[in-house]
């Protein structure tokens, strides 16, 4: 399915996507012929794949952002967005067919589109949820808003956000109503590193309307964007639920693991074998105990609903997060045993710490617990070496020795910390260290040649 053909989809009429008086099979025409124009706004890790994907079914996309030398690189058909396999040449191919282009204004994008896609950060202020983005990206929209528009949540927010946040402002500052345009939730569920992959299809596309008929449309035209099944739910909120509730699942069963390894280390069991062999039950799927929790989803998805919803008790939640924030702290704790146990003694041993970004093979370091590790381990008196391939900016990291990867087998150090498991780790010479390694992402293979503890592993007693 491509937005090829005789004419350039761009420069096919244009026609409403909201429309009850179309049949399933019309509006699905209209859209793969590029008669309804999308917008996406946002062209980060997420919206750049998003855009390109919608470009390569529909042939008519103007992806937004409001960072110029976002919108230069990508005009020019270039990618930003690195270690997505497949996304560099898709997004030349489709720049390159006139299938996708690029602008820093807004509303004229929004004024031109018939879809509107909304894929910018969502944060937190605190332990607050920040919409601030998604305001600032539905100003612009509501400007451009014409009767007969649909406008798509892909960017994760607390439940009813869509109904009690996104059409209230867009009513506000175009002056129509629900009925003349639709608006719907239907939440990324991509990792990066696997963008394509998922926008595609790998797991269900979940979709929600604010009405019968923004179901309907965001049903047909993610039917086209997904080789897998659409989900549609009874209404926006579900959708958004959905969502939030497959990250603070994932949060707090982490959270049960990092406290297993807890117990495991006491009872001098290794947790991880227990955890292996007790996830052999179907309904067992206990997580991975690690050094923390990061990245701008998991650890802030939570507040989505504690801090959205201050009246419902959220304990279960607060006391996951605790245990997950703990974790960069016990794991100085279990590199000073480690290192007592190798007697390492005196006040200032060396570390090398292997990875700072929240998780293997990423770049962000948003909630990292890597960072947190460095300072504790540093305000303990030791001397903190540091390598991440992925970090260009090391100036937060002060007190931190930065070690360039071709650089790490001459390194004489006390003990050796993987933090984020970067595919770039794992060939290194272990045994070349001479000390032990504290391997918290299970990166390691099994017969490397030095001592390795992982957190809530056996440990020396
Ligand atoms: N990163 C991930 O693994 C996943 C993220 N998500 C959701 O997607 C959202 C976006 O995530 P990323 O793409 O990783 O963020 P990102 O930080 O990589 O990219 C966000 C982009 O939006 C642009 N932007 C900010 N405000 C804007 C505005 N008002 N108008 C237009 N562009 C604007 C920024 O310049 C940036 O290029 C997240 O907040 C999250 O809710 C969902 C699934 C996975
Ligand atoms: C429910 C779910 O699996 N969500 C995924 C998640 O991706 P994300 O990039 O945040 O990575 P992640 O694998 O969840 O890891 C988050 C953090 O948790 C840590 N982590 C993860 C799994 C585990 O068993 N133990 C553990 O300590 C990771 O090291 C990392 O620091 O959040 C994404 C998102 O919503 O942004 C989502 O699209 C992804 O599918």
């Amino acid at each position: 399915m491509t937005g090829e053909g005789t004419m350039r989809a761009v420069d096919a009429p244009r026609r409403a996507a909201y429309d009850p008086s179309a049949s399933d099979a019309e509006l699905r025409e209209a859209f793969l012929a590029g008669e309804i124009p999308v917008a996406v706004y946002g062209l980060g890790k997420m919206g750049l794949p998003l855009a390109a994907v919608y470009a390569d079914v529909c042939g008519n996309v103007t992806g937004v952002d409001v960072d110029e030398s976002v919108v230069e690189t990508v005009s020019g058909g270039g990618c930003h967005v690195e270690r997505e396999p497949g996304l560099p040449d898709l997004v030349a191919d489709v720049v390159d067919r006139g299938a996708l282009s690029a602008t820093s204004d807004p509303v004229a994008a929004a004024r031109a589109a018939s879809v509107h896609v909304v894929m910018v950060p969502t944060l937190l202020d605190g332990h607050e949820p920040d919409l601030s983005t998604v305001e600032a990206a539905l100003e612009s929209i509501g400007a451009g808003l014409s009767p007969g528009d649909l406008v798509v949540v892909e960017c994760t927010v607390p439940p009813r956000t869509t109904r009690d946040v996104v059409v209230p402002t867009l009513a506000r500052i175009s002056g129509l109503e629900v009925g003349e345009f639709g608006a719907a939730a239907c939440p990324e569920r991509t990792s990066s590193g696997r963008a394509l992959e998922d926008v595609r299809g790998a797991y269900p596309k979940v979709v929600g309307g604010v009405d019968a008929e923004s179901t309907r449309v965001a049903s047909i035209i993610y039917g086209e964007i997904t080789s897998n099944d659409v989900i549609a739910t009874t209404d926006a909120a579900t959708a958004e639920a959905v969502k939030v509730f497959e990250g603070v699942y994932r949060d707090v069963n982490i959270a049960v693991a990092n406290q297993l390894a807890r117990y495991a280390e006491t009872l001098d069991v290794d947790v991880n074998e227990a955890i292996e062999v007790a996830n052999t039950q179907p309904y067992c799927d206990i997580h991975t105990p690690g050094p923390g929790v990061g990245g701008h989803c998991i650890p802030v998805y939570p507040y989505f609903l504690a801090g959205a919803f201050p009246e419902v008790d959220a304990g279960l939640l607060h006391a996951a997060r605790d245990v997950n924030d703990s974790m960069p702290e016990h794991t100085v704790a279990l590199l000073e045993a480690m290192l007592d146990a190798h007697g390492v003694d005196g006040d200032a041993p060396t570390v090398l710490l292997l990875g700072l970004a929240y998780r293997g093979n990423v770049a962000e370091l948003r909630y990292s617990p890597g960072p947190v590790v460095a300072r504790e381990l540093a305000a303990t008196g030791a001397r903190v070496l540091a390598a991440d391939p992925f970090v260009d900016d090391w100036t937060e990291f002060e007190g931190v020795e930065r070690v360039p990867m071709d650089l790490l087998d001459s390194q004489n150090v006390d003990a050796v910390a993987v933090l984020a498991g970067h595919d770039e780790f794992r060939d290194l010479d272990w045994a070349a260290f001479d000390a032990p390694v504290m391997d918290g992402r299970f990166l390691l293979p099994e017969d490397v040649d030095a001592p390795v503890y992982t957190v809530g592993g056996r440990w020396p007693r």
